[in-house]
Order: structure tokens, then sequence, then C-alpha cells
């Protein structure tokens, strides 16, 4: 049997140890997600590090570099299931250089402030983990 698909994504926050902030970014991309908001991020590619693999799509998807906090451990051998067997692991993150932007795989990006970090239409697999996300402080 195959491994499980490793994607990696990260919750952009504005301070790692007490959030306030979380940003989303809306897909474009397939069809069937078009529209959803997630958490930016990707597949990691084989023989490449998890968090290298993280800090390249952030580069490539929004144009900035992040330093990376904890990371959100899930609930399924320390990962958060996803549809189609991908399995995602998720760190907390703070950008260091340049402003997101909806470069590649992404049309919006927000910036959700405290009380709306549930208000945009997340993926279904990213409700527990922003779920999760807020109940750590
Ligand atoms: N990046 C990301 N993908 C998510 C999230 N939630 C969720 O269900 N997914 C799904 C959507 C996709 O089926 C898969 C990740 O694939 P992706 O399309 O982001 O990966 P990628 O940028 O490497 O894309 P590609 O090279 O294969 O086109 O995981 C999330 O919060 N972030």
């Amino acid at each position: 049997m195959t491994e499980p698909q490793l994607v990696v994504g990260a919750a952009i926050v504005d301070d790692l140890t007490s959030p306030n902030t979380l940003l989303a970014a809306r897909r474009t991309e397939p069809p069937r997600l078009a529209g959803g908001w997630e958490l930016p991020g990707g597949k990691v590619e084989p023989g490449e590090a998890p968090v290298d693999a993280l800090h390249r799509e952030i580069a490539e998807e929004l144009g900035v570099k992040i330093e990376l906090g904890e990371e959100l451990v899930g609930p399924v051998d320390a990962m958060w299931p996803m549809a189609s067997g991908y399995r995602m692991r998720v760190w907390l993150a703070r950008v260091t250089d340049g402003v997101p932007a909806p470069i590649e795989d992404h049309d919006d990006v927000r910036v959700l402030g405290p009380g709306e970090w549930l208000d945009v239409s997340w993926l279904p697999a990213d409700i527990p983990i922003v779920r999760a996300l807020l109940n750590r402080h």
C-alpha cells in the first residue's frame, strides 16, 4: 500500500505565541475546490523535507518569507486527514519578509481578525484545523 500523500500548510498569524489574526487564501483550482478558503501550502515533493516544502510553497503562492512556530499536531498519526487520502501537517507561521498576495493558486487572501477566523468558507478538512487553532490559547 502506498503512503498517503503529504501536504503541508501554514497557519500564518501575526504573533506565534498569541495570535490575533489568521491568513486564509481562496483557491482557484481544481473546479471542485475553487472558491474554498484554505491554509496556503501544498504537496511535499519526493525527497523534500516537509518544512522546506512549506517555505517553498509559501514563497511561490504568496511571495513572502516566513518563520515557523509550533506544529499544530493533528489527530491521525499526528496529521490532519483530508479528502482523497491526503494528510496535512500544519505549522504556525509568521511573515518575516514581504506582504502576502495571491500570486499563484489563489485569487484572494484575507487576514481574519479576532472573532473572524470561522467567517470564510473553509475547505471542509480545514474547519477542525481552524477550531484547533482557536482552542490553543
Ligand atoms: N494547500 C492546502 N491544501 C488543502 C488544504 N485543505 C485541503 O483539503 N487541501 C487539499 C486540496 C488539495 O487536494 C490538496 C493539496 O494540494 P495542492 O493543490 O495545494 O498542492 P500543490 O500546490 O502542491 O499543487 P499541485 O502541484 O499538485 O498542483 O490538499 C489546505 O488548507 N491547504
